[in-house]
């Protein structure tokens, strides 16, 4: 028997991020909000991904820091105590209990319905047969994504560790194997290696961190080898046997045994259960979306697809953002309004998905990066010109730890005179990102940076020193 619809204006699939940054402003806005989660609310980034991860490299890196500083490196006795940093990850995951989250909905005044939800049809969600969710005015699918495993022989029966087992582990696998060359293979590589275990990266390719500029995977590579990281390139896993520990086979290359291996070769949607087909949709494919969410093959301007699910860009400060956008949008829309989102840095138009997402890789040294690679800008058709500089040079990096090793770059559009991407690398380069970021999206003349000046002696000195970089060298 179906169930009596509930009706509520915005009805919102999957609360990670983007589903709850959804719910905040249609909610903010009076309308009626409800948020289906099947799991946990906050989603991947809470529990499996973003914090928990960041609270296994944090200690890692302060001690790096702190073995580098004269002084401060005599008071260092021993390593990391192992069973305080799985602690300190624990706390910041909350024990893998949402009731915070859930107060926090509560309190902005929308609805939780628990279970697993799939589309009933047009402005319809359906959760676990039990309950019909109708929407007045949008349905937001906001369900993520999931490791994407290949198909290998032997794969499934050696048990591999995906992003959520290496970022909830309370063991330390004493020899552990790491298959890809992304974010998460060079992440979890530093934090488990900090921790003790005997860690392999197995890249297919010949860099490591693709989309970013050459030399941060190159000087990530290096970090990774000074922390005792075996890094291999051109390595195919070709089979695996469990057995115990479990023994890789290696294309060409011999085998590797190691106690668990992680798997972090990408991701898939999540939307191959959510019943894309009840509205003519092949379930299992990322939603594609125009510049406000809306799912482009739907009629009637009601279904939005926000965060990993529409693969602009898999990161939660672009989730959120796109979802404060898609949440102008609804609200627009429910008012009879007809929002524009062909303006590029519009109100409704989330213009940051394309001009290149500023991104911070955790590891030591650091790796952060906003805009277009040199790569990328040229084939964009930019008449570019790249601006380099040895961090290790300015005054602020050198009094930060001794030895600093690091690299900046510019991207500079020689025609319009702005800055078009930024990639710093090195230690604590994390907050310099956001001013190059203001820099690329406000894009501010290159002439009128020569005024921002940056505080002395900090690492942000590094502007002024591309700056003159690019002044001397014509
Ligand atoms: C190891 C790791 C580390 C990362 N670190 C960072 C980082 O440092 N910074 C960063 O910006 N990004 C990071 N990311 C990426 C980030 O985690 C994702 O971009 C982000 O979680 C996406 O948010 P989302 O809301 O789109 O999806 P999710 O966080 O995946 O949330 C989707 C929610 O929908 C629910 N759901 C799915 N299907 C249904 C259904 N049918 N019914 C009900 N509920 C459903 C799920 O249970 C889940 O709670 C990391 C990713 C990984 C794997
Ligand atoms: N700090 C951060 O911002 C952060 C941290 C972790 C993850 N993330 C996000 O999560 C997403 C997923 O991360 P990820 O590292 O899983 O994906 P990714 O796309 O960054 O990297 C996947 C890697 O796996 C390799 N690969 C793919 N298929 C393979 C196969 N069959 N065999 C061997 N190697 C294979 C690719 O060549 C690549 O090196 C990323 O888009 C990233 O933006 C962000």
């Amino acid at each position: 028997m179906t169930p009596q619809p509930e009706q509520y204006d915005v009805v919102v699939l999957g609360a990670g991020p983007a589903g709850e940054n959804v719910a905040d402003r249609t909610r903010a806005a009076g309308l009626s909000t409800v948020i289906v989660e099947s799991q946990l609310v906050g989603g991947e980034c809470s529990y499996w991904a973003c914090i928990p991860s960041k609270a296994l490299l944090r200690p890692g890196s302060a001690l790096a820091h702190v073995r580098a500083l004269p002084g401060a490196k005599q008071a260092v006795n021993g390593g990391l105590d192992t069973a305080a940093v799985l602690a300190y990850r624990d706390e910041f995951t909350s024990h893998w209990h949402d009731d915070g989250q859930v107060e926090w909905l509560r309190s902005a005044g929308i609805d939780l319905v628990r279970g697993h939800g799939r589309l009933a049809g047009e402005r319809a969600v359906l959760v676990d047969d039990e309950r019909l969710l109708t929407a007045r005015h949008a349905v937001a699918v906001c369900t993520g994504s999931r490791p994407a495993l290949p198909h290998i022989p032997g794969l499934a029966e050696a048990h591999p560790w995906t992003s959520r087992d290496a970022t909830s582990s309370a063991v330390v696998p004493p020899r552990l194997a790491v298959v890809g060359g992304g974010v998460v293979a060079v992440e979890m590589a530093a934090a488990w290696r900090s921790l003790g275990s005997e860690v392999t990266v197995l890249a297919r390719g010949g860099r490591l961190l693709g989309r970013m500029e050459s030399f941060a995977g190159e000087l990530v590579a290096e970090g990774l080898r000074e922390a005792g990281v075996d890094v291999r390139f051109h390595t195919e896993v070709t089979a695996l046997h469990r057995d115990g520990p479990v023994t890789l086979t290696l294309g060409g290359d011999g085998e590797l045994v190691a106690d668990q291996v992680l798997y972090a070769t990408g991701r898939l949607p999540r939307t191959d259960d959510i019943g894309m087909e009840s509205i003519g949709l092949s379930p299992g494919n990322w939603l594609d979306v125009d510049d406000s969410c809306l799912v482009k093959t739907v009629q009637g301007g009601w279904l939005y697809a926000v965060g990993d699910v529409n693969h602009r860009n898999l990161l939660t400060h672009q989730g959120k953002y796109q979802a404060r956008i898609a949440g102008a949008a609804i609200v627009a829309r429910a008012r009879g309004e007809q929002p524009d989102t062909s303006v590029r840095w519009g109100e409704y138009a989330a213009s940051a998905d394309t001009a290149g997402p500023p991104q911070v890789v955790f590891t030591e040294p650091e790796a952060a990066a906003v805009g277009l690679t040199l790569d990328a800008a040229e084939r964009a058709g930019l008449r570019v010109r790249a601006i380099d500089y040895e961090l290790g040079q300015v005054s602020g990096a050198s009094l930060y730890t001794d030895g600093y090793q690091g690299r900046a770059r510019i991207v500079l559009d020689l025609e319009r005179r702005v800055v078009v991407g930024a990639t710093f690398v090195g230690p604590a380069v994390a907050e310099l990102l956001h001013s190059a970021t203001v820099a690329v999206v406000g894009e501010v003349p290159i002439d009128r940076l020569w005024h921002a000046v940056p505080a002395f002696p900090t690492i942000s000195e590094v502007w002024l020193r591309l700056l003159e970089t690019c002044r001397d060298s014509g």
